[in-house]
């Protein structure tokens, strides 16, 4: 049986500053707020004849260059089924519940979720993270992201 061995990388800088609204229902969501969202990982490799697994800095730079890429933005789910986001020349135009809101598309990220929360940032990222390493020898990575100390969510993938 072969012989794994888990890899757990949150390091100081796997964060990224981002604003965001949660949508609960068709006629509720919260307030635009930000957080300082912090991103970790598990990567379960097999353990080689050497005694080692994987080489932890290659994930720590992709952890870094996942958070980078939604650093300083305003965070919009463009697959919600409960808002509309139209194009307005420089603007995304936002309607919820018979509101409007405006935002610069140079400060806004329009990311392929149904919502702006951590379970969908997890799902996100960890897609983006399972692209980085096709072709490598890993067996699981579960990827969490954290609104705060205390709350966070996690996405796994699986080799076949
Ligand atoms: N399942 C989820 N539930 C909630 C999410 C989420 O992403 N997934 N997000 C929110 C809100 O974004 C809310 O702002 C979360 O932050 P909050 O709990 O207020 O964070 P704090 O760090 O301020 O926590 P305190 O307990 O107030 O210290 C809500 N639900």
């Amino acid at each position: 049986m072969k012989d794994y061995r888990s890899l757990y990388i949150g390091k100081e800088r796997h964060k990224f500053s981002a604003a965001h609204f949660t949508i609960f229902s068709a006629t509720e969501r919260e307030r635009l707020h930000g957080h300082n969202y912090t991103v970790s990982a598990r990567f379960l490799a097999p353990m080689g004849d050497n005694g080692f697994s994987a080489d932890y800095n290659v994930y720590k730079n992709r952890l870094s260059t996942l958070c980078d890429e939604l650093d300083e933005y305003m965070l919009l789910a463009a697959n919600s089924p409960h808002q509309q986001i139209r194009e307005d020349g420089d603007y995304y135009r936002v309607i919820f519940n018979g509101e409007e809101m405006l935002f610069l598309k140079s400060d806004t990220l329009l990311l392929p979720l149904r919502n702006a929360t951590v379970e969908e940032f997890a799902g996100y990222l960890l897609q983006k993270l399972v692209a980085l390493s096709t072709g490598e020898d890993l067996k699981e990575i579960e990827l969490f992201v954290a609104s705060g100390p205390g709350q966070r969510a996690g996405a796994l993938w699986r080799s076949n």
